[in-house]
């Protein structure tokens, strides 16, 4: 298995660290190339179609933009692409593009499970009628900052009472939280869509760690799920658990008995 990756920030960094040497090349912004190289000792490439023959799977850490710019020239050669900017999808040009990209060149888009557990439930429950799917997004106020949240609240003033600064659909939440709404959109892929699952982010002076919270109901019965994830602490914003989902995914994809 060769095995690239995009994105040296806080998940890129742990997801790196805890594979094993699998990853062998580093895929990043040209102008960062001979620095990375240096860093890391291994090869850095400032593009997807440079990426070494060979390479079957390329790791999105990156963020929206980063997906964008690269996804589709790797699916269009036929490399999987695993990636943690699922909320990307919430874009219908971007979606359009990957989904050419993979029809074209036979490379398939991996979603990580990421920040967020109870996928594998929606997956089965949308099979028999699903009725309602709600996610509600709580973190310390510092996880928003660098969001739209500080329109709606002064993130750099102590907050007496916790905030809900964005009510809406799924697809609105990814497009407009690009940093901290990606599960929202795992959930309603998961679920019963973008446009249907109905998402609150909440910023709560009290919140332990980064909270993820679904109800669902429907044919299957009820469904509540919550989790209080660490933030990493390179990037607060960033639950440790996403970096973790990503290091399974790599780890099972060459185990003989696995999670379907
Ligand atoms: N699915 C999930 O549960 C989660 C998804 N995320 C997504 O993961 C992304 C990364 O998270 P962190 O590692 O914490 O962020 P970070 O800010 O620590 O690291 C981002 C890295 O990507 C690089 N990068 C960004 N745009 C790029 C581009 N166009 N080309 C090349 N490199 C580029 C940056 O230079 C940096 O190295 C977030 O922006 C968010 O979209 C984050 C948390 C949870
Ligand atoms: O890491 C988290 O807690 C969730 C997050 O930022 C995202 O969904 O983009």
């Amino acid at each position: 298995m060769s095995i690239a990756i995009l994105g040296t920030g806080a998940i890129g960094n742990y997801v790196r660290a805890n594979t094993g040497g699998k990853i062998t090349t580093i895929l990043t912004r040209p102008e960062r190339v001979s620095e990375l190289q240096v860093e890391t000792g291994l090869t850095c490439v400032g593009s997807a179609k440079d990426l070494p023959e060979g390479t079957n799977l390329l790791i999105d850490c990156s963020g929206h933009v980063g997906l964008a710019e690269h996804g589709p020239t790797a699916l269009a050669r036929g490399i999987d692409v695993l990636t943690v900017s699922v909320g990307a999808l919430a874009d219908e040009d971007i979606a359009k593009s990957l989904t050419e990209a993979a029809a074209k060149g036979g490379g398939a888009l991996l979603l990580a499970s990421g920040a967020i557990g109870a996928l594998d439930a929606l997956r089965g429950a949308r099979v028999g009628e699903l009725q309602s799917v709600t996610y509600t997004g709580r973190k310390p106020p510092a996880g928003w900052r660098g969001s739209p949240a500080e329109e709606v609240v002064d993130l750099s003033k102590p907050l007496g009472t916790a905030v809900a600064h964005f009510t809406g659909s799924a697809r609105q939440a990814a497009l407009q939280y690009p940093k901290n709404a990606n599960v929202a959109a795992a959930v309603a892929l998961a679920g019963i869509g973008l446009d249907d699952t109905t998402v609150a982010l909440i910023a709560d002076p009290d919140a332990k760690g980064n909270t993820h919270e679904i109800t669902a109901q429907g044919a299957f019965g009820e469904l509540t799920f919550t989790i209080t994830g660490k933030g990493m602490p390179e990037n607060p914003r960033s639950s440790a658990l996403a970096a973790m989902s990503v290091v399974a995914a790599v780890r099972e994809r060459s185990a003989t008995i696995r999670f379907a």
